[in-house]
């Protein structure tokens, strides 16, 4: 069956499209349009919401290797799969400006979105520099926790991203170990932010579908408080990460989701297990990020200048436990 470029594709962003010609559902899809043709190259990943392909993209004169991520956009919904699936979709669309305008080394380029229809199925195609490496929560569930040094070295690039995207009044509402993404030399970048929103958007707006609970959330997303979430949500979640690092485990390693909301709702904080002892300056830095109070969080410049950060002058990256 034939692609057919929507009728309706999301304005502005459209930087590469497959054509008419190709089929996407081939395993090497092979796509092309007047302005743009890129190859679809082997699957490389799978989220909640999508297929993540290599692919090729072939601009005027040169060739380019890009991750591709496809997310199904239901034409009707049957049930809350559907709609969740169709939440992410308008997210996407609302966020899809805001995203190709970000330009950090320590955050994945977006290099546009657009929608298409493959065996009368609408599809959306979100174009991605390609990150080399494997995500942060594969290397921790691949190797166990990472040493103190290699977790304080991510922990800095993380918080470059993160003070970039704050500075810019972004939330980025989904950072966890997966979603950050390392190159072979162990640079790393935050993606995965289709969910990301402006903070005085979201200011006062009722909780929406679009966000799952997930163990990384800040009591205020989770408990939908209705004074609304600022950038500060993402600090505790940067806390979750570093216990993630550090002890090999998600936060609230426990529980099942119900558990955690429940926990959450008491002011609790993730535990660290027993077998891990963190040291006074971790401590603080730990209590920093675990304010109940959003307000009494600190910020991400603020952390990115913690002590506990410093690593001598000489330290290189040489591997997950050095
Ligand atoms: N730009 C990219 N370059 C290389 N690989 C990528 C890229 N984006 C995603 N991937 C791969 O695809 C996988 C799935 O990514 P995706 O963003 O869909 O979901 P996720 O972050 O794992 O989870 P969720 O969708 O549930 O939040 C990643 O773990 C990674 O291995």
């Amino acid at each position: 069956m034939p692609n057919k470029q929507a009728s309706h594709p999301i304005p502005s962003c459209c930087v590469m499209s497959p054509g008419p010609a190709g089929n996407i559902s081939d395993s090497r899809a092979r796509c092309s349009n007047a302005a743009v043709k890129w190859i679809r190259g082997e699957l490389i990943g799978r989220g909640t919401y999508g297929r993540v392909y290599l692919a090729l993209s072939m601009t005027t004169g040169k060739s380019q290797l890009v991750a591709v991520k496809q997310v199904d956009s239901p034409q009707a919904i049957r049930d809350e799969n559907d709609q969740c699936q169709a939440t992410f979709v308008h997210s996407v669309e609302r966020v899809s400006k805001l995203l190709v305008d970000l330009n950090h080394r320590h955050i994945v380029q977006y290099l546009g979105f657009e929608e298409c229809f493959v065996d009368h199925s609408r599809v959306m195609n979100i174009f991605m520099e390609y990150v080399s490496g494997s995500a942060l929560g594969y290397c921790l569930r691949e190797k166990g926790r990472f040493s103190e040094d290699v977790s304080k070295f991510f922990m800095l690039q993380i918080l470059r991203g993160l003070r970039y995207l704050h500075s810019r009044r972004i939330i980025y509402r989904n950072l966890k170990a997966d979603s950050v993404l390392l190159e072979r030399d162990g640079s790393c970048k935050l993606s995965d932010l289709e969910f990301s929103t402006m903070e005085d958007k979201i200011h006062k707006l009722p909780f929406t579908s679009v966000q799952r609970i997930l163990p990384w959330m800040a009591p205020e997303v989770i408990c939908h408080q209705k004074e609304g979430y600022s950038v500060k949500a993402d600090i505790w979640s940067l806390g979750c990460v570093l216990l993630e690092m550090l002890t090999g485990k998600r936060p609230w390693y426990e529980d099942e989701l119900i558990m955690v909301t429940i926990k959450v709702k008491q002011n609790k904080r993730p535990p660290i297990p027993p077998e891990v002892t963190l040291s006074d300056l971790a401590m603080n830095f730990r209590d920093l990020c675990f304010a109940i109070n959003p307000d009494e969080r600190a910020s991400a410049s603020h952390l990115r200048r913690h002590p506990y950060l410093e690593l001598p002058d000489d330290w290189k990256f040489r591997g997950f436990n050095g």
